[in-house]
C-alpha cells in the first residue's frame, strides 16, 4: 500500500480493465469499480478478466470493487469507461459526490436524443467537476498487451491535463495533452461508424485503394461535419482523429470492424451485435449522426449510405454504386486559395 490517493477506474469492460492495469502498473493503487460482483469477486481471485481480456493477468494494485459511492469517496481522479448507453444512467445517482474531482471520460459515443459527447454529459450531471477526456487510437487488447500506444487527454484544464499525463505515462504509454476537448471528443466518437463501413470493405474482399479511398473521405466527412458544429479541423490530423480513424477502420480487433465485418457477411444487425457480445458504439452513433448531419445540412455520403443499409433496407451495391456515380468534389474542402 502506498499513501498516495487512490485512482478509480469505472467500467469492467476491455478498455477499463486495461487503463486499469496501466495506471497500477506506473505505481497506482487503482479501484477497478464494476457494476457484477461475481465478475468483481473472480477478478480477485483469478487476477483475470476472461469475459473482457482472457489471457492478460491484473495487476496486484488493481483491486475490483463494486460500492461506487465509497470508490468515488476515496478518489480524486476518476477514469470513466461505461458505455455511452449507460454513463448517465450510472453516474447521475452519485452526481452530489463528483464536485471537484477530476473525471475523465474514456467513452467514445454519442448521447441519443440530446447529441452530448460524454463528457458533455459528465459536465451536466456534475457542473463542478473538472472535466477531461481521454481518446486516441487506443485498442484495448494491445494497450492491456503494452503494445506501443499514444493517446491524447484533451482538457480546458491544463493542470488535469498535466496529472493525467503523470498518471499514465509508461515504459509502453505516451500521452499527449490537448486543449480542445470537443475535438478530440467528436474524433473518437465519429470514427466508430467509419469502423464499420471498413469491416464491410473487407469482408467483401474490397482492394487496398478502395480502403484508402475509404478512411481519407471518412476523414474528410468528418472533419466536414466538426466544422459545422464549431470544431478546430486541425485537431483530426492529430492522434484522436486520423489516428484513431485509421486504427479502427484497419484492425479486425475493432468490434466497430467486427460488426461491419459479419454485415459484409450477410449478417443481420442485431446478429452482427450479438455474436459480438460487446460495445459497438458505432451503432448507435449512426441513427443519432445521420439526424444531426441532415438538421445541419451537412453532405456526409458514407454515413447516408451506411444507414440506408442498416435502416433503410438498401442492398450494399445499390449505395456503392450511388455513391460512385455520385457528382464530382473537391479532394480537399479546407484548403484556402486566396494568394495563390
Ligand atoms: N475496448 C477498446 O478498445 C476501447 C478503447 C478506447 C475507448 N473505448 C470506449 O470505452 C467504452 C467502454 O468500452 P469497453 O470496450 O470497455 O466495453 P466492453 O463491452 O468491453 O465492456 C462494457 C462494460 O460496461 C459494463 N456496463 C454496461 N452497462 C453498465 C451499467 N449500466 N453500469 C455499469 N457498468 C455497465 C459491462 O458490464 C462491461 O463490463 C466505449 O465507449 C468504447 O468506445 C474502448
Ligand atoms: O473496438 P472499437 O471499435 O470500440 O475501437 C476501440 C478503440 O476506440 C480504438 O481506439
Amino acid at each position: 500500500m502506498t499513501d498516495k490517493q487512490p485512482i478509480a477506474v469505472l467500467g469492467g469492460g476491455s478498455f477499463g480493465t486495461a487503463i486499469a492495469n496501466l495506471l497500477a502498473e506506473n505505481g497506482q493503487q487503482v479501484l477497478h469499480w464494476m457494476r457484477d460482483p461475481e465478475q468483481a469477486a473472480a477478478i480477485k481471485n483469478d487476477r483475470e478478466n476472461p469475459r473482457y481480456l482472457k489471457g492478460i493477468k491484473i495487476h496486484s494494485g488493481v483491486e475490483p470493487v463494486t460500492d461506487l459511492s465509497a470508490t468515488l469517496a476515496q478518489c480524486q481522479m476518476i477514469f470513466v469507461a461505461l458505455p455511452s448507453s449507460a454513463l448517465r444512467q450510472a453516474l447521475q445517482p452519485v452526481a452530489d459526490q463528483l464536485k471537484g474531482k477530476m473525471l475523465v471520460s474514456t467513452t467514445k459515443g454519442i448521447e441519443a436524443n440530446t447529441f452530448l459527447l460524454m463528457s458533455q454529459i459528465l459536465e451536466d450531471i456534475a457542473p463542478e467537476a473538472r472535466i477531461g477526456v481521454l481518446s486516441g487510437p487506443n485498442l484495448a487488447r494491445e494497450v492491456a498487451e503494452n503494445a506501443l500506444t499514444a493517446s491524447v487527454v484533451a482538457s480546458e484544464d491544463e493542470d488535469l491535463c498535466r496529472q493525467v499525463q503523470a498518471a499514465l505515462h509508461g515504459r509502453t504509454f505516451r500521452v499527449y495533452a490537448s486543449s480542445d476537448r470537443f475535438g478530440v471528443e467528436l474524433g473518437g466518437a465519429l470514427k466508430n461508424v467509419y469502423a464499420i463501413i471498413a469491416g464491410m470493405a473487407a469482408a467483401m474482399g474490397m482492394g487496398e485503394n478502395t480502403k484508402s479511398m475509404l478512411i481519407t473521405r471518412a476523414l474528410a466527412e468528418m472533419t466536414r461535419f466538426a466544422v459545422k458544429l464549431g470544431a478546430n479541423p486541425m485537431t483530426f490530423l492529430g492522434l484522436a482523429g486520423v489516428g484513431d480513424l485509421i486504427v479502427t477502420c484497419s484492425s479486425s480487433k475493432s468490434r466497430n470492424y467486427q460488426v461491419g465485418y459479419a454485415l459484409g457477411e450477410g449478417l443481420t444487425l442485431e446478429a452482427a451485435v450479438a455474436r459480438l457480445g460487446e460495445v459497438a458504439e458505432g451503432v448507435n452513433t449512426i441513427k443519432v449522426l445521420k439526424a444531426k448531419a441532415e438538421e445541419m445540412q451537412v453532405y456526409m455520403p458514407l454515413v447516408t449510405g451506411l444507414h440506408a443499409i442498416l435502416f433503410e433496407g438498401r442492398t450494399l451495391d445499390q449505395v456503392i454504386g450511388a455513391l460512385m456515380r455520385g457528382e464530382p468534389k473537391t479532394d480537399v474542402d479546407f484548403i484556402s486559395t486566396s494568394g495563390f
